[in-house]
């Protein structure tokens, strides 16, 4: 058996052997007539392979780019790595509290933002004074305090994200996936985003970094995976990564 390279205490995530099939059935029997002539041929299940036997140690305090095209599996990864699904196979290593930030996701659009700040805070592990606590943070930062008792389902996706981003600023957690996150927000917003960034993310916690820029990745990432068809075919020096992602786009 392989040895890990670094101790363990100093790793914040370890995965061996990962992998993850989704089941999609194709139901082609959409009128009256084709269910008819195809009572004795049930629907076809598909089968896709979105992580294949994949392993991999992040550091503490490591800030990871994470590349590969479109379905290559980068956000299965983390939404694994994050606990959001369950693998297939293989063994999990955690170690601290993680967020899975991606636009939008994780906010219920009947609730009301106020409704789904402590909705997102509990589903992260906070109490109901601690949210307290953060609750005027968080609606400051997202400048959405003369919306705040209105459904999301009236915001445009970019209040959506914002709170989503405010919401994971203040809350925060050890490890952070952060799932194509430059994009949230109008420029003003993204400026702010960025500054909030460098100064508390990239300095003081773990980073799992999706990101289809490579300005982003080049100028935040000390090293970076790249991935295709599920499986993870390099992990190591950014440029290396950078260049073998670029080639797989030619
Ligand atoms: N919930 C799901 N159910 C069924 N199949 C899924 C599901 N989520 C992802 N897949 C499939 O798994 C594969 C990997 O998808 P994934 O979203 O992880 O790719 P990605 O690298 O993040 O892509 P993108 O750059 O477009 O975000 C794709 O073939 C996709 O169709």
């Amino acid at each position: 058996m392989m040895e890990s390279a670094v101790a363990k205490d100093l790793l914040a995530i370890k995965a061996r052997n990962i992998s993850k099939t989704f089941q999609i059935s194709e139901d082609s029997h959409n009128t009256v007539k084709h269910r008819l002539f195809n009572l004795f041929n049930p629907p076809k299940t598909k089968y896709v392979p979105a992580l294949k036997s994949l392993s991999l140690e992040i550091k503490k305090g490591e800030c990871i780019g994470l590349l590969g095209r479109n379905g290559s599996g980068k956000s299965t990864l983390v939404k694994v790595l994050a606990g959001v699904y369950p693998t297939d196979s293989g063994y999990i290593n955690i170690q601290g509290s993680t967020m899975l930030m991606n636009l939008g996701v994780g906010m219920s659009h009947e609730l009301t933002a106020r409704e789904n700040i402590y909705v997102s805070g509990s589903v992260l592990g906070l109490k109901i004074k601690e949210i307290d606590a953060i609750f005027d943070e968080i609606v400051d930062f997202a400048e959405l305090r003369e919306f705040i008792d209105t459904k999301i389902k009236f915001f445009s996706s970019g209040m959506v994200a914002r709170l989503g981003f405010s919401i994971a600023v203040k809350a925060g957690a050890d490890i952070m996936f952060l799932d194509e996150i430059f994009a949230v927000g109008d420029v003003k917003f993204q400026e702010k985003a960025i500054k909030v960034f460098e100064s508390s993310w990239i300095a003081g916690k773990t980073v799992i970094l999706v990101s289809h820029s490579m300005d982003v990745i080049k100028k935040y990432c000390s090293r970076a995976a790249f991935m295709k068809n599920g499986e993870l075919k390099f992990i190591g020096d950014t440029d290396i990564a950078i260049e073998m992602y670029m080639e797989d786009n030619h």
